[in-house]
């Protein structure tokens, strides 16, 4: 015998009971022996409550609500039932319904809805449905009769949630299923006590009649129809990746309901479960997949953890002084004044040194809860042993849930290492020695975030989303842009890595999307897009947002926007940046900056500030870090300078290759920083400082390239009009190289804390001499490589490449964060 429930939803428009008669019909057709039990019609029970609310207010509305309630079910008959069905229906249900307007018409006279009243009121939902769907099955062809449940399921007479007879209930279904072999279609929730009196089963009442039925006649298995597909992993309103658990044990369920996975409320299920009856959550819109079925099998293949929870609002309560330590019975008297005043804790912590012990309740409670605990430990707290007890609101907890957590090392580093690294803070963290669930809380702004942090990390950990938020789409972030798009469906399927960006600026708008902005047409869209960008809501935005895995890209030369880098490294989002300017400003930001993403654990990464692309100060840094010492450091280290040295021929205009570079991207938004030497000044600023060297751009002697004219040009095309003006003193500079048999080059210098910059002339044997494109070239003498030096060559300016390097980065940040 196989005992089915159908919950509210799944009856709550005729189509679905059509649905559902098909279920039912596949079963009959197969001979399968089974049972069905009903609930209410979806919302029905409420609008029950609701109509006797107004009722015993004196309140006639109640009239109003009636009548939708008659008129719903009336419709139903309509348009589910025909002839002689129709006919058997209506009049009974007409009945049905007088009874109940003069039951509420009473209710408005006495001004009263006694818990024993309401239970009456609300079976009239129960009794409609299933008194209803009977005869639908009946007149599809399965033999099916109507069961009231107050003939089968008896209890106290505690009205509202009634305790069961077992024993007087399992012999009147055995009696009952005995002698009736027809399909039984029984209400869920309603119960009736001695004289036959009406009375409810309480929350989850449903699930309990059917798990009565299933133990009462040792059911084969039961199945209760929803309207999810099964127990998911996590809360798919929270977690969009959220899928179905196959198979779970009843321990595994009753952790997860606890923690609000609302398909079943196991605790109604324990009769089943004593007698070991599988279980399985089967959705009614898609009957053909399987759900989830739950056992008392402990699959020791299955996962460590099989679902990650929440309990969305708690307040923490903190009990803490000297007084507490080594004094027995404390515990006892902080949890029996809770007892006492009815307050259920959610979690329990102490640490060992026993100076404090903290527990979880709902926020409403919390006030009181605070008052009876300080009433408890008046004497202490007068004493100055015990302090007054702390409240901290706003707080969530977060579970991972699974039995074969046990004995496994390393599941709750997991779990810390998912909420370290996207910057959640556990403020307790509980795990009962079952180790079934492992608990943290943490603030309530970072619920949805943990759990889709930990989601990934337990269940999807060949699977990763990451988050991009990206100011800046001109020329390296557009490239950039074009490179994640191409590189979408190779990283997809050979890493598991998904890279949406989430929210995209340039100088004058801002675009977000939470489910990632589409990259074929991200131009369009943010042009139409209809907001001002303006850094600090950008930010903002992106905090608030709050997802995992976020990673911030600021591809413009703005200083404005990289004020903001130590606000977006403190909230624990790491970045990546070409920009130069936040690392070759002051020192003491350089070292703030990160100073905060050690302290937070995140990447801040510049890379392609130094040769774009090319693995410079990774370079340098992996020559630090191992241990040798930097004793010169010479480089061309602009990619536009080296191109336009490289490309300078006699007979040219200087001015003409200066403009050809820009046109190549090679050189900065404004290319007068590239030719006054600043922008090498910036990269020879950065690498002093990875070396440790704490050198400020004043320390750096730049020989100028640019004659004064060009120097003062106060715009961009005034300038270019002052470097015309100076091409014969580039002509001049040239041709005295030439005659000296060398070429020109851009070179900066670090040695010991002497840092210069300076045109130079190179001949042939000099390595600079060869250089071709946009070439840069790094040339690291240190104790170790001192004879032959180590040098970094390749082209160092250029949107490819550099875009390249940030998207490296992006993908390095995106492995560190898994
Ligand atoms: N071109 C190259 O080869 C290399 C460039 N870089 C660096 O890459 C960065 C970007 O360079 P490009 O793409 O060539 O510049 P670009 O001028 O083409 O693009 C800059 C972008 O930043 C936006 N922007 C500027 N100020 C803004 C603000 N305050 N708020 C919001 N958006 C703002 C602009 O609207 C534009 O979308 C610069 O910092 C540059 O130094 C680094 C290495 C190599
Ligand atoms: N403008 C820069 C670009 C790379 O940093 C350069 O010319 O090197
Ligand atoms: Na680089």
């Amino acid at each position: 015998m196989k005992v089915l429930k159908f919950g509210g939803s799944s009856v709550a428009k005729p189509e679905r009971i059509r649905g559902i008669v098909d279920i039912l019909k596949g079963y009959y057709t197969k001979g399968e022996k089974f049972t069905v039990v009903f609930s209410a019609f979806g919302g029905v029970t409420d609008s029950l409550i609701e109509m006797s609310t107004l009722a015993a207010k004196g309140d006639e509305a109640y009239q109003e609500h009636f009548e939708a309630f008659a008129a719903r079910h009336t419709q139903a008959v309509h348009e589910l039932l025909d002839g002689e069905y129709r006919e058997a229906v209506l009049p009974e249900l007409e009945r049905n319904n007088e009874v109940l307007k003069n039951l509420l018409y009473g209710v408005f006279l006495v001004r009263e809805a006694s818990k024993r009243t309401m239970d009456y009121v609300l079976s009239f939902g129960e009794r409609s449905s299933a008194f209803i769907i009977s005869h639908v099955l009946r007149q599809s062809g399965i033999n099916a009769a109507y069961l009231d449940a107050r003939r089968i399921v008896k209890t106290d007479k505690s009205f509202g949630s009634a305790r069961v007879d077992f024993k007087l209930t399992y012999q009147k279904i055995r009696a009952h299923y005995a002698q009736n072999p027809d399909v039984q279609v029984v209400t869920g929730f309603v119960a009736s006590a001695k004289g036959g009196l009406t009375t409810t089963l309480g929350r989850g009442g449903s699930d309990y009649t059917a798990a009565l039925i299933a133990a009462g006649l040792d059911a084969s298995v039961i199945e209760i129809w929803t309207d999810v597909d099964g127990v998911l992993t996590a809360d798919p309103r929270k977690v969009k990746r959220a899928f179905t658990i196959p198979t779970m044990t009843y321990a595994e369920a009753m952790e997860m309901s606890h923690f609000g996975a609302k398909v079943i409320y196991p605790p109604t299920l324990q009769p089943a479960l004593l007698k070991k009856i599988p279980l399985y959550i089967k959705n009614t819109f898609n009957p053909d997949f399987i759900g989830t079925l739950i056992s008392d099998h402990v699959d020791p293949e299955a996962t460590a953890v099989k679902g990650i929870s929440s309990i969305s609002h708690v307040a923490l309560l903190t009990l803490s002084g000297s007084g507490l330590f080594g004094v027995p019975g404390t515990a006892a008297r902080l949890f029996s004044s809770l007892a006492a005043a009815g307050i259920n804790i959610i979690l329990i912590t102490q640490g060992s040194s026993e100076h404090a012990i903290s527990f979880a309740v709902q926020p409403s409670m919390a006030n009181k809860a605070r008052k009876r605990v300080e009433e408890a430990f008046e004497y202490e707290i007068s004493m100055k042993i015990i302090n007054p007890v702390k409240i901290e609101e706003d707080l969530s907890v977060v579970a991972i849930i699974g039995e074969n957590m046990r004995y496994q090392p390393g599941i709750s580093g997991r779990l810390f290492q998912a909420l370290g690294k996207n910057g959640i803070n556990a403020v307790a963290i509980a795990q009962g020695s079952s180790e079934l669930n492992v608990s943290v809380v943490i603030n309530r702004s970072d619920e949805a975030k943990a759990l889709n942090a930990l989601h990934e990390s337990f269940f999807l950990s060949d699977t990763k989303e990451l988050h991009l938020f990206m100011i800046g789409v001109g020329l390296i972030g557009s490239t950039l842009i074009n490179q994640i798009r191409a590189q979408a469906g190779y990283l997809k399927e050979t890493r598991g890595l998904e890279i949406k960006v989430v929210g995209m600026a340039n100088s004058r708008k801002m675009l977000f999307e939470e489910s990632g902005i589409d990259l074929e047409q991200w131009q369009d869209s943010l042009q139409e897009a209809a907001t001002e960008m303006d850094p600090a809501i950008f930010i903002g935005k992106m905090k608030e947002l709050n997802l995992s895995n976020t990673i911030f890209v600021d591809n413009t030369a703005s200083s404005k926007v990289a004020a903001f880098y130590e606000d977006i490294l403190d909230s624990s989002i790491s970045i990546s940046t070409p920009n130069k300017i936040a690392v070759s400003s002051g020192f003491v930001q350089y070292q703030r900056l990160k100073a905060i993403a050690a302290k937070r654990g995140v990447q801040f990464m510049y890379e392609t500030n130094v040769g774009a692309g090319l693995p410079v100060i990774s370079t340098l840094n992996d020559l630090i870090i191992s241990g040798d010492r930097i004793l010169r450091i010479e480089g061309v280290v602009s990619g536009s300078l080296s191109y336009i040295f490289n490309n300078f021929k006699p007979g040219m205009r200087f001015s003409e290759v200066v403009r050809k570079a820009q046109e190549l991207g090679y050189t900065e938004p404004d290319p007068r920083i590239d030719l006054n030497g600043l922008d090498v000044r910036r990269k020879l600023i950065i690498l002093a400082r990875e070396t440790g060297l704490p050198l400020e751009a004043e320390d750096v002697a730049i020989s100028p390239v640019l004659p004064e004219s060009c120097r003062q040009a106060a715009t961009v095309e005034s300038f270019f009009s002052e470097l015309e003006a100076a091409d014969t003193y580039f002509n001049a500079l040239l041709q005295e190289a030439e005659a000296n048999g060398k070429v020109l080059r851009m070179v900066g210098k670090l040695e010991g804390s002497s840092a210069t910059i300076g045109l130079q002339q190179v001949g042939s044997d000099h390595p600079f001499y060869h250089l071709s494109g946009s070439d840069n070239m790094i040339v690291f003498t240190t104790e170790r490589y001192k004879e032959r030096p180590l040098v970094v060559r390749g082209p160092g300016a250029g949107a490819e490449v550099t875009a390249a390097g940030v998207f490296a980065e992006i993908i390095t940040i995106g492995n560190y964060l898994g």
